[in-house]
């Protein structure tokens, strides 16, 4: 097997007296789609903020590409090659599509980019992205005049215009329609399988996750209850009581109150 893109070790974070995240380890592996699932305030955010650099981590080991990620600003993580997207899409909405692109390429240059030879050479770079995401026809318009769908899809290209090895995504289908959030994460996989990137994504959407996810893991209270192929997990008893058998549990009392009618 080839070397992990993430390795995270025994990784802990307290806030006072909760246990936001207690003793997780895992590894993903270029071209995975790996789903971290798990009732709400279970700790998936905290997780990835703590691999995204954006919260200080309590206790652990984090690293990326074989190198170790720990007091490393999350500037210095995008640097190694770490896309991201969030709960809420981060995007600037005066600016147009592409222009939100090279923004991207203006960071990672030092905030120059739009000068001279670089800003034609992101342009370029920027249009070959959002062709990549479907997004080539919408490049002069502004972000403000764009349906959310849209533009959750442009905060995918700009987490790929890093070229990334690894993409975090946290709830990247948030606030979505249900169609629209199959064709995003369908589109996710398709490139992060093309260009081998591994992705790390939290998704409340059971539908999303099974269709999508080479792997997954859930967690529950802080700590890792199971880890492993979709089916598998699916079928686990302690999954199905903290979560997937929320369903369940519906089912039953829905049927309680027709049995009384
Ligand atoms: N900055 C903070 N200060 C205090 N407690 C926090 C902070 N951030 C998170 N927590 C607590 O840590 C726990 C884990 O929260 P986290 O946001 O990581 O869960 P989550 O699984 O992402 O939830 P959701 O699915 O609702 O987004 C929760 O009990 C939460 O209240």
């Amino acid at each position: 097997m080839t070397n992990a893109l993430l390795e995270v070790e025994h990784l802990s974070k307290s806030y006072g007296g909760v246990h936001a995240v207690e003793d997780v380890s895992f590894r993903l592996f270029a071209g995975e789609m790996l789903a971290l699932i798990g009732p709400n305030g279970a700790g998936k955010s905290t997780c990835f903020n703590m691999v995204g650099g954006q919260i200080p981590v309590g206790a652990g080991r984090i690293r990326i590409t074989g190198r170790d990620t720990i007091g490393l600003s999350p500037r210095q993580i995008f640097r190694l090659g770490v896309g991201r997207t969030f709960q809420v899409a981060q995007v600037f909405k005066s600016m147009t599509v592409r222009e939100n692109v090279e923004t991207v390429f203006a960071s990672r240059d030092g905030g120059l980019g739009f000068l001279g030879r670089a800003g034609s050479a992101h342009r370029t770079a920027a249009e070959e992205v959002l062709a990549l995401t479907g997004m080539a026809e919408f490049a002069k318009r502004p972000c403000a005049d764009m349906a959310y769908g849209d533009v959750k899809r442009l905060e995918l290209a700009m987490a790929l215009a890093n070229d990334p090895k690894l993409l975090l995504m946290d709830e990247p289908a948030a606030g979505m329609a249900p169609l629209e959030r199959v064709e995003l994460m369908a589109l996710t996989a398709r490139i992060a399988r093309e260009r081998q990137i591994g992705v790390l994504f939290t998704e409340h959407d059971m539908d999303v996750v099974f269709a999508h996810a080479d792997r997954m893991m859930v967690l529950n209270r802080g700590r890792l209850i199971a880890e492993g192929a979709p089916e598998t997990v699916r079928r686990d008893p302690q999954v199905r009581a903290v979560y997937l058998g929320e369903g369940l549990v519906y089912d039953q009392a829905a049927a309680a109150r027709r049995a009384d009618a």
